[in-house]
This record gives structure tokens, sequence and C-alpha cells, in this order.
């Protein structure tokens, strides 16, 4: 559990300091009041983008597809969906497309030629770097696979998070504030979640602490938090955001708006099972988040180049 306990105990301590971002309960006690009753339930895969298989290949197609779960946003055009569909049209022409030794290998011009992106994308390099890395270290250390990877952290998300983060520097999302490290995770809590959604719990998506994962924060669920008014901006970061100015990674205002929405919603969840008596998991009210976060047009959200969301 230790990778979890860090999540929740550094987000804590972001939000009881932080001074560009406000939890508001009251806010909270408001969102928890109308959805107590129904959660609304969003199926994984409700866009129908994914690569599924029930087999090996569908865990490494999730495990390449969140290495590069990142920043889309400075390209315009560009969205998570053009990455999980181009990732699965490419292993439907070409079953050992992410093979290990194939992803060691891979170029700029090859990654954007497999999603059929006519020009470069956002942070190209180090997207590739980044796959360089995970095959290098699946071959390394599990065979090659990101099935052996799964295999290896006995059906617990927190032992996935924690292997992941041990072997692959790439996803060791974290920063530092006011002196104290924050862990967040963001892209290896969403590779376990992935695996839960779309495995439904079973197989490789079978966790006994399923209820262990935090949110991802990402930029989608900040901006829909704080239009729920779960989450309050200080008079600067608010027109740093509207005027599309960039947020530096690792500033304060960034690791706030991160921070705070993890703490946020492990504030709503409590208070959900508190009044319902049930348990809700982060999982569930993640993907309701963020599914409304990106059909709503209007949403403005933070712009940090990041590897890491
Ligand atoms: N918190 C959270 N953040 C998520 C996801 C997902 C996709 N999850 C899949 C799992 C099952 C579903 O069926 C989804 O397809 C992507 N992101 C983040 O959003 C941003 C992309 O925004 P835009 O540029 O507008 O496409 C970017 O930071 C990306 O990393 C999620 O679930 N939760």
């Amino acid at each position: 559990m230790a990778a979890m306990d860090d999540v929740r105990a550094s987000s804590a301590w972001v939000a009881a300091r932080s001074a560009h971002v406000v939890v508001d309960s009251s806010g909270i006690e408001k969102a928890v009041e109308e959805i107590q009753d129904s959660i609304p339930k969003v199926k994984w895969d409700f866009e129908g983008i994914h690569y599924f298989d029930n087999g090996p290949l569908t865990v490494q197609y999730l495990f390449v597809l969140d290495a590069l779960n990142f920043c889309f946003w400075p390209d315009k055009d560009l969205s998570y969906d053009h990455l999980a569909l181009g990732l699965k049209e490419a292993l439907q022409n070409d079953k050992s497309v992410f093979d290990s030794d194939r992803l060691q290998k891979i170029t700029g011009p090859q990654l954007r030629e497999l999603l059929k992106w006519p020009r470069p994308l956002p942070l190209e390099n180090e997207r590739v770097r980044l796959l360089h890395e995970v095959g290098l270290e699946l071959e390394r250390s599990f065979e090659g696979k990101a099935s052996k990877l799964v295999e290896s952290c006995g059906k617990s998300a927190a032992n996935l998070v924690a292997l992941v983060t041990r072997h692959f520097p790439g996803f060791r999302d974290h920063s530092v504030y006011k002196g104290h490290q924050v862990f967040l995770y963001k892209r290896a809590q969403i590779f376990a979640a992935d695996l839960w959604g779309a495995f439904e719990g079973q197989g490789y998506g079978e966790f006994n602490d399923i209820s262990s994962i935090t949110i991802f924060a990402d930029y989608i669920v900040p901006a829909v938090l704080r239009q729920l008014g779960v989450l309050r901006y200080s008079s600067d970061l608010a027109s740093i955001i509207e005027a599309n100015r960039e947020i530096g990674s690792g500033s304060e205002e960034e690791v706030e708006l991160r921070a705070c929405s993890i703490y946020a919603v492990e504030k709503m969840r409590e208070l959900l099972s508190k009044k319902s008596g049930n348990q809700v998991l982060s999982v569930e009210l993640d993907l309701w988040l963020w599914s409304f976060g990106i059909q709503c047009q209007s949403l403005q959200h933070h712009r940090t180049l990041s590897i890491y969301y």
C-alpha cells in the first residue's frame, strides 16, 4: 500500500498549505448531494476506441498507451482518442508492433506514421525516449512482456503502481513542493485502472485493492472540479488559465492544481460512503468526472508541458 499512502498523504500535505487553489468543503457537500443517490456510471471504453482481445497483447497495448498518455493539448487537433485509436489500428495491422525489441528502436517519424499523424507530435522526442525505456526494461526484467509485469504484482493495484514506478523512471510522476516530495503517479495508476476497466476486474484486471487507487491528476479533472465548485482558484491563477498561459511543470500552482484534485475527490469519496454506506471507488469517480470534462467544450484547462499527464 505504501505507494498509494504516499499519494494520499502528500496530496493532503499540499492541500493544507495551498495558496492558489482552495478545496471548498461546501462545494464538496453540494456536489455529493447531487450524486449521492446515483453516481453516474460510465463504462470503460465508452468511446469504443481501445484494443481488446482479452489476452496479454491487450496488456502490452495498455502499457504502451499509458506510456504515451500525456500532453495532447499543444496540438489543438490532437486528443487522447487519436492515441488510443491509432495504437489500436497499428496493433490490428501488425501484432508484433509493440514487441519490446521494436519499441527499443522506434523513431519519431515511425511513431507519427503508426498514429497516422501528419506532423510532429507534442514532446515527440520524449515520447520516443519513453518507448525505448519501456522496451528495454520490459526485456531486461519481464521477458519483454507487460503481462509478466502485471502477473508479478499479486493481484494488487498498489503493488503494480509501486512496481511500474520502480522499474520505469518515466512513470515516476512526482514533484517537490515547499521542500516536500509529492507523489501523484498519474500514468502508473491509470494503467492499473485501465486493466481493471478493460478486463472488467477479471484476469489481468483482477485487483483485490482497486479501492486503494486515487484519481488520475491530469489537466481535465481539475477543470471539472472547479466547474462543480469543489475547487476555487486565486484570481492570478484564474487569469493565467483564462489567457491560456503556460504554467511551469513543478511550479507551486501546478502541484496545487493536481494535488488538491486528488485530495478533494478523496474527501468526496469519504462523504459519499458516509452518506450511502457504500464504498465508492476513485476509479469510478474519475471516469465520471473525466468523461464529463471532455464532453464539455467550454471547459478551459491549465497548460503545462509535462510527460506525466
Ligand atoms: N483523469 C483522467 N485523465 C485521463 C483519462 C484518459 C482516458 N482514460 C480512458 C480509460 C477509459 C475511458 O474509456 C478513457 O478512454 C485520458 N486522460 C487524460 O486526459 C487528458 C487528455 O485530454 P484531451 O487532450 O482532451 O484528449 C490527458 O491529460 C490524458 O492523460 C481518464 O480516464 N482519467
